[in-house]
């Protein structure tokens, strides 16, 4: 069974048909591509899944249960959470504090019942301090923790957005453009993160025009346009495929 189910997917806005009907499916612990033409309906794929977009029909299942309604927190709750394109740090907070207030975001609840004991919420802080500052050496953030993330380079704001859905300790997470604006250092350190986290167990959706980067650590692909997935398989298979090459350029890829 998949970790992540997406069925027959319709979204419009206006009378715009953003997705038609569209089909994808997420295995547990696997880690997999999405491209596509501009305007293709990648993101608005995303929007739906994670819960910012509402289905207009179809269903998103996780972990073998129905989410198609459920809010956007819940499904964070339940280990769904995403990216991006463009990251949504608090440029005026440190890095550190950033991570921390993602943790405390997941941690609403259970801090809340700690309200009477002083102790048992610093030991809570600490708790997660201690889980920011793992995530923060894992992603080669401990060295900038301090610093106002505003102030970082695309690439570390990039790592900072995969280090802040860390934080929720999700099952899966959907990566919307993480090579976008990242200049080729970064981005082949963000690729060797993206795949050890994968092996960690972390099953990975990633939208990415980058496609020589992306065929290198995707085992499989789908491809979209025009709101429908038109291919998926093997990056070779996709990439080679008349439909796909028709839709990039005309078939010049
Ligand atoms: N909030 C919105 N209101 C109206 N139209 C929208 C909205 N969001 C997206 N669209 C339209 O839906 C279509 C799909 O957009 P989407 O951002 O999902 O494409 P994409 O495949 O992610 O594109 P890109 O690779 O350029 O980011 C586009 O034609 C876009 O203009």
């Amino acid at each position: 069974m998949a970790l992540l189910s997406i069925t027959d997917i319709t979204a419009r806005f206006g009378g715009f048909r953003a997705l038609d009907s569209v089909s994808l499916e997420v295995g547990d612990g696997e880690l997999v591509g999405l491209i596509g033409t501009n305007g293709a309906g990648k993101s608005t794929l995303f929007s739906v899944a994670t819960g910012y977009i509402p289905a207009g029909s179809g269903s998103v299942v996780f972990q073998g249960e129905d989410i198609t309604n459920v809010p956007v927190h819940q499904r964070v709750r339940r280990g769904l959470a995403r990216t991006f394109q463009v990251p949504r740090e608090f440029s005026h907070m440190t890095v550190f504090d950033n991570m921390m207030v993602a943790a405390r975001d997941q941690r609403g609840e259970k801090l809340a019942a700690l309200v009477f004991s002083r102790h048992a919420i610093r030991q809570e802080e600490e708790r997660l301090a201690e889980r920011v500052r793992e995530v923060m050496a894992f992603l080669n953030l401990a060295r900038v923790s301090d610093e106002l993330a505003g102030k970082l380079s695309g690439g570390q704001k990039k790592l900072l957005e995969i280090g802040r859905l860390l934080m929720l300790e999700p099952k899966c997470i959907l990566l919307d453009e993480p090579f976008a604006g990242v200049n080729p250092v970064l981005i082949e350190q963000l690729c060797d993160r993206i795949v050890e986290l994968n092996k960690r167990g972390i099953a990975v959706l990633i939208i990415e025009h980058n496609l020589a980067e992306l065929a290198r650590i995707v085992p499989r692909l789908y491809a979209m346009d025009r709101g429908r997935v038109i291919a998926s398989g093997t990056p070779d298979a996709v990439l080679a495929d008349q439909g796909v090459r028709e839709a990039y350029m005309g078939g010049v890829i």
